[in-house]
C-alpha cells in the first residue's frame, strides 16, 4: 500500500544544508501498522510528511496503492491524498467549529449532499464513542476526545490510509491506550493501513505489526514486531526495547546492595529475556538441577507480536562456582544475564 524507495530529503538552514532523511526505504503492506521509532531530530516528521508530500522529497519514490505521487498533476495528487488521512499530536482542529462540524467539514469540501453528510457525522462520531458530543465545540473537550473527533474528521473521507504524526505524545498513557485501541480497531474493522511515527515504544509494542527505527536521518533497521524484539540488532533499538521495560530495584535492595560478593551475600542477577530465550521453566529448573533457591525480586513480563519478552531481577542463593554454573545455563537458553550487585 506504501512503498518508499531511497528518500532523501535535504533541508536548507540559512547556509548549510541538512540531510533530514538520507536514503529511506520502506514498504507497508495493505491492513497493516507500520510504526516508525525514533529520537528527537531522527528524521520521523519528515518522513511521514513525505509519504502524502506534504513534504516533497529531494529525490526517490513515493508510492501510494500503486500510484507514484511524485508524478502525479496537481489534481491527480489531490485525488490522491484524499486517500490519505493524517492525524496530528496537537489534533488540528478547528475550534469556531462544533465537534460534528469539524467532522463534517472534508464532506463539505467534496459537496456531499447535506443528508448524506448527517448519517456519515454521526456513524463516525458512534465509530469513535462520542456521539453525545457533536454538538460541543473543540475547547470544550479533553485531549483523548479531540484527537477522536480528528480520527472520525479523517476517516469521513474513506481513506486507505492513515499517518498518524506522534498521534498520542499529548495524551497521558492511559488515554494513549484507549486511543491506540482505538486505531487498532479502525484498522482491523475498516482494513485501513496505518503508518505511525513515535518516539515510544511502548505504542509499537501496543499495536504495530511492522517497526522502523530510525537514526540521522536513516532506518537502521526494520522488520516484524517479533523479530526487532527478540533479535534486535543495533545498540539503539536495544536502548528503545529496554526503556518499555524499565523495572525499579526496590529501596531495601538499593541500600543492601554491595560490589563485591562478601561472604553470605548473595548475586542479584538481572535476566533479559527476548524472543530467542528459550521458553522453558528456567527458574524452576535453575532450582531442580542446581539445588539453588531463589528469589523473585522484580519482575516485567510483556508481549509484542506475539512473543514473549521481560526483564527480571533475581536474588540467587548461590555461591561462586554455583553462580557461574548458573550464569551459562540461562546463557544457553538465550537468556541475558547480569550481575546487578550482591545482596
Ligand atoms: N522545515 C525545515 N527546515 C529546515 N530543517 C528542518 C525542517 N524540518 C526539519 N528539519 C531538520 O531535519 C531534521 C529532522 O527533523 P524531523 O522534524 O523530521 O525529526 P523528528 O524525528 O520528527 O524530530 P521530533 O521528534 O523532535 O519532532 C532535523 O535536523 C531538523 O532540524
Amino acid at each position: 500500500m506504501i512503498e518508499l524507495k531511497n528518500i532523501i530529503k535535504t533541508y536548507r538552514q540559512k547556509d548549510r544544508l541538512v540531510t533530514a532523511l538520507n536514503g529511506v526505504s520502506l514498504q507497508v503492506g495493505k491492513g497493516k501498522i507500520f510504526g516508525v521509532i525514533g529520537a528527537s531530530g531522527a528524521g520521523k516528521s519528515t518522513l511521514i510528511r513525505c509519504v502524502n508530500l506534504l513534504e516533497k522529497p529531494t529525490s526517490g519514490s513515493v508510492m501510494v496503492d500503486g500510484q507514484d505521487l511524485l508524478q502525479l498533476s496537481a489534481s491527480q495528487l489531490a485525488q490522491a491524498r484524499r486517500q490519505i488521512g493524517m492525524i496530528f499530536q496537537h489534533f488540528n482542529l478547528l475550534s469556531s467549529r462544533t465537534v460534528f462540524d469539524n467532522i463534517a467539514l472534508p464532506l463539505e469540501l467534496s459537496n456531499t449532499p447535506k443528508p448524506e453528510i448527517k448519517t456519515r457525522v454521526l456513524d463516525l462520531l458512534t465509530l469513535v464513542g462520542l456521539p453525545e458530543k457533536q454538538h460541543d465545540y473543540p475547547s470544550s473537550l479533553s485531549g483523548g476526545q479531540k484527537q477522536r473527533v480528528a480520527i472520525a474528521r479523517t476517516l469521513a473521507s474513506n481513506p486507505k490510509v492513515l499517518l498518524c504524526d506522534e498521534a498520542t505524545s499529548a495524551l497521558d498513557p492511559e488515554t494513549t491506550g484507549s486511543i491506540l485501541k482505538l486505531l487498532k480497531d479502525i484498522n482491523q474493522r475498516l482494513n485501513i493501513t496505518i503508518l505511525l511515527i513515535t518516539h515510544e515504544m511502548n505504542v509499537v509494542k501496543s499495536i504495530c505489526d511492522e517497526v522502523g527505527v530510525i537514526s540521522n536521518g536513516q532506518l537502521i533497521e526494520q522488520g516484524t514486531v517479533a523479530d526487532i524484539f527478540s533479535h534486535p540488532k543495533t545498540e539503539l533499538t536495544q536502548k528503545f526495547i529496554a526503556s518499555s521495560l524499565e523495572i525499579e530495584l526496590p529501596d531495601d535492595f538499593k541500600q543492601r546492595l554491595s560490589e563485591a560478593s562478601d561472604s553470605g551475600k548473595h548475586p542479584l542477577i538481572k535476566l533479559e529475556i527476548s524472543g530467542r530465550s528459550t521458553d522453558v521453566p528456567v527458574l524452576s529448573e535453575i532450582a531442580r538441577v542446581f539445588g539453588i533457591d531463589y528469589n523473585i525480586v522484580s519482575a516485567r513480563m510483556e508481549y509484542a507480536g506475539g512473543v514473549k519478552f521481560g526483564i527480571m531481577l533475581i536474588e540467587v542463593h548461590s555461591t561462586g562456582e554455583q553462580t557461574k554454573k548458573v550464569l551459562t545455563f540461562f546463557e544457553d537458553k538465550f537468556i541475558k544475564t547480569q550481575i546487578i550487585g550482591y545482596v
